[in-house]
């Protein structure tokens, strides 16, 4: 028998709308049922676990791949982009400590959906998007329960990141209430963690977010261009 033939599973939108980051959660078939209730509103995963080590992080994204597969949903690794290559998840997030970028888009190829955080800078997000960048992310843009210490971006920057082109994805203490206020700034992307987990009622929450796209936009400067069309969600 061959390679298994190529499912194309309908991809939503990858240029705005949730970007959901996984919990620290130890126990995967928790993890599995957080995630689940919830993928249906996503438009991206990332895997993020910094309570992980590399077999449970392994074992994490392996479990997670077909729940992003049947829904259509692009599962992207936070931190490594060589666990990403060896499990076929989609793209990974990359963070000034993570490895360089065009060494990831070399290895992964033209079609792996790489992100790169530029927390409140411009020029790291020039250079990401010379290196090869799917998206650019920008944060922490509110006091962040997940990351306290994490730097903050002034929403300006968030505007002016589109100059790139590419999909800018907001983090960092983004919830229902202030969600808005991130999109009409210049975020394609909200990138949430604890607004949709620690939520009472998580479905609730996403649904939430998700409504803060839905009315019309003042004019935002600079159109954004599509990322790398998306490879077949097949392994
Ligand atoms: C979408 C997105 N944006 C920013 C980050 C943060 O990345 P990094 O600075 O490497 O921090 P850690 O997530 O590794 O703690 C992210 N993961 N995702
Ligand atoms: C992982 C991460 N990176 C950030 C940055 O600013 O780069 S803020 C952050 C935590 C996001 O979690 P929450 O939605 O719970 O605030
Ligand atoms: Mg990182």
């Amino acid at each position: 028998m061959g390679a298994p033939a190529a499912t194309a599973t309908p991809v939503r939108d990858l240029r705005r709308g949730l970007y959901l980051l996984t919990p620290d959660e130890r126990d995967t078939a928790r993890l599995l049922s957080r995630v689940g209730a919830v993928i249906g509103q996503a438009s991206l995963l990332q895997y993020r676990n910094k309570l992980a080590d590399a077999a449970l992080a392994r074992a994490q994204v392996a479990a997670l791949l077909p729940l992003c597969r049947a829904n259509g949903v692009p599962l992207l690794v936070n931190d490594d982009w060589r666990l990403a290559a060896a499990e076929g998840a989609d793209g990974a997030h990359l963070g000034e400590d993570d490895g360089d970028l065009a060494a990831a888009r070399a290895t992964l190829g033209p079609h792996a959906i790489l992100g790169a955080s530029c927390y409140d800078s411009l020029a790291r997000a020039d250079a990401a998007a010379a290196a090869g960048a799917s998206y650019v992310a920008f944060g922490a843009c509110f006091p962040s329960p997940t990351k306290p210490a994490a730097r903050r971006v002034a929403p300006e920057v968030l505007r002016e990141a589109r100059r790139s082109g590419l999909p800018v994805v907001a983090i960092g203490g983004i919830t229902p209430d202030n969600a808005r206020s991130v999109v009409e700034a210049g975020a394609d992307l909200l990138a949430v963690i604890s607004g949709v987990f620690d939520a009472t009622d998580p479905v609730a929450a996403a649904g939430a977010y998700l409504r803060a796209f839905e009315a019309p936009l003042p004019p935002l400067p600079h159109a954004t261009r599509p990322m790398a069309a998306h490879r077949n969600h097949s392994k």
